[in-house]
């Protein structure tokens, strides 16, 4: 099936985003769509240079290196599979944008301008955990730089990706946030393909 649909998957590290987008992806296409799973850092040259940088370079210099690779992997890998009519999934968006170069104290005023003319998503699934099991979910995983080591700023992440949000349902995308909480990895996937097989059929009602 081809109904071109723009998913992201956003929230703090640890929350369960890698793991939803997977089990997402394999669902929509035993269903029959067409389906493009990706993440942010990208694969490609900015992504790989921001993701090798993230635990030297400091807050406006990611801050920067991760916006182009946004820009990059839209131009590059999103817009051209959305335009042939996939779904496409990715772990982490804007919203990470907005959040984490916060941590790192960059003005969210300047986060904002750089991020402002990336798409919007048509669906933005926002998972949200209590602190303390993100943690334990973290320390299961382990971590792999320094903002998933930063015990003290997982609540500004939480906070601030609330915001971000918000931001983005102002601009025009579908916010679902989903408490995992005290949700199976299972329980998650099912309430996030609820939502988006929602999405789906509006498009699919759109059109025809
Ligand atoms: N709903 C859930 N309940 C319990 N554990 C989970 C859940 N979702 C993910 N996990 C586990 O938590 C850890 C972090 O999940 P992951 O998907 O890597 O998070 P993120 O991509 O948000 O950093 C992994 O070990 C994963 O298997
Ligand atoms: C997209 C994006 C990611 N990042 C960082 C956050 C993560 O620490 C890292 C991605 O690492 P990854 O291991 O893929 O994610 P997670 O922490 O969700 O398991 O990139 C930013 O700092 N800014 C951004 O705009």
């Amino acid at each position: 099936m081809s109904t071109a649909l723009f998913i992201a998957i956003d929230g703090p590290s640890g929350v369960g985003k890698s793991t939803l987008t997977r089990a997402l992806t394999v669902r929509l296409g035993e269903e029959g769509y067409t389906v493009h799973r990706t993440a942010e850092p990208s694969d490609g040259p900015i992504g790989s240079l921001a993701r090798g940088m993230t635990n030297t370079a400091d807050g406006l210099t990611l801050a920067c290196l991760y916006a182009a690779d946004r820009y990059h992997h839209l131009a590059h890998e999103i817009a051209p599979r959305l335009a042939a009519g996939a779904v496409v999934i990715t772990d982490r968006y804007v919203a990470s944008g907005l959040v984490m170069q916060r941590l790192d104290g960059v003005d969210p005023t300047f986060l904002s301008m750089l991020n402002e003319h990336a798409q919007t998503p048509d669906v933005l699934l926002a998972l949200t955990a209590d602190d303390d099991v993100i943690r334990r979910r973290l320390t299961r995983r382990g971590t792999h730089n320094r903002y998933q080591d930063q015990h003290t700023s997982s609540r500004d992440e939480a906070t601030w990706h609330r915001e971000a949000a918000d931001h983005l349902a102002a601009a025009g995308a579908v916010v679902h946030g989903i408490d995992t909480t005290h949700l199976t990895a299972d329980a998650v996937t099912a309430l996030a393909h609820q939502h988006v097989r929602d999405a789906l059929t509006s498009k699919e009602g759109q059109a025809a």
